[in-house]
């Protein structure tokens, strides 16, 4: 078994073994190594195994719900699931909040607007964008959470980072454009309550799909409204940044 797998009364033994009484192994460690028993290091993570803190407790029961209430909720992961045939619809739902169509829709609407004021609206939306989809990769690339064992890897377009699942991209992206979209259209009540709902479905239907967990979605959710805030505070204008500005209006 490796190192950290034996266990403490081994551990224990190996002290004993070599001092005939228990003592601090910071002396004889290279030799106990040598001799094939634990460090200091490995006799500290058997210690923590055995008396895990309250928070690691929790935090592994959370985590064992999440699992388990992923999985029941995961009811379009496949055809032959329990609600298989809403799958088709929630495969839509994923392209509407998916990274290509908002970078392609931005971009061209940026090249396309006329108005100085919808440009900076939009140069800022691709700059929220890119910054999210740069955010959720250094997250996930860091985190590398395995996707649930129930989803079919059959997504549009992905990149490396997107076979981890801690956050969701869809939750965060959504999120962020809801705020966005929110803050920057004037829209008709029953619109804004449509762009919330939307941005709701979004990260339902990751879970429903089977693609992630629930406290995937509730932490992308979070990040992508923080995520907003933080494009607030750096908000391009012609002032702030007056060169990327220039590209559009020669
Ligand atoms: C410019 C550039 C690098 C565009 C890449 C657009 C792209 C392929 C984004 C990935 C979107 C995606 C599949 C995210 C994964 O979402 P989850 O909710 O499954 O984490």
């Amino acid at each position: 078994a490796p190192e950290g797998d034996r266990g403490p009364r081994h551990s224990q033994k190996c002290l004993q073994d070599s001092s005939g009484s228990m003592q601090a192994p910071a002396a004889g460690a290279m030799s106990h190594e040598r001799a094939g028993c634990p460090s200091l290091r490995s006799l500290t993570e058997d210690c923590m195994r055995l008396n895990p803190s309250f928070a690691g407790i929790a935090l592994r029961s959370l985590l064992a719900v999440d699992l388990w209430a992923s999985k029941r909720l995961g009811v379009c992961a496949a055809e032959g699931s329990a609600w298989g045939g809403a799958r088709p619809l929630m495969k839509v739902v994923e392209v509407s909040g998916h990274g290509l169509p908002w970078l392609l829709g931005t971009a061209y609407g940026l090249c396309q607007s006329d108005s100085a004021a919808t440009r900076e609206v939009l140069l800022n939306l691709l700059f929220a964008l890119l910054l999210d989809l740069v955010l959720v990769a250094v997250v996930k690339g860091l985190v590398k959470r395995r996707r649930p064992t129930h989803n079919k890897m059959d997504m549009f377009v992905t990149i490396s980072v997107d076979k981890y699942s801690f956050p969701s991209g869809h939750a965060t992206r959504a999120a962020l454009v809801c705020r966005f979209v929110l803050h920057h259209l004037v829209l008709a009540v029953p619109l804004r309550v449509l762009v919330v709902l939307w941005a709701l479905i979004v990260g339902i239907s990751r879970v429903m799909l089977g693609r992630h967990n629930v406290t995937d979605v509730l932490f992308g959710l979070f990040l992508g409204y923080a995520l907003y805030s933080v494009v607030e505070y750096c908000w391009l204008s012609p002032l702030s940044a007056p060169a990327l500005f220039a590209l559009w209006s020669s």
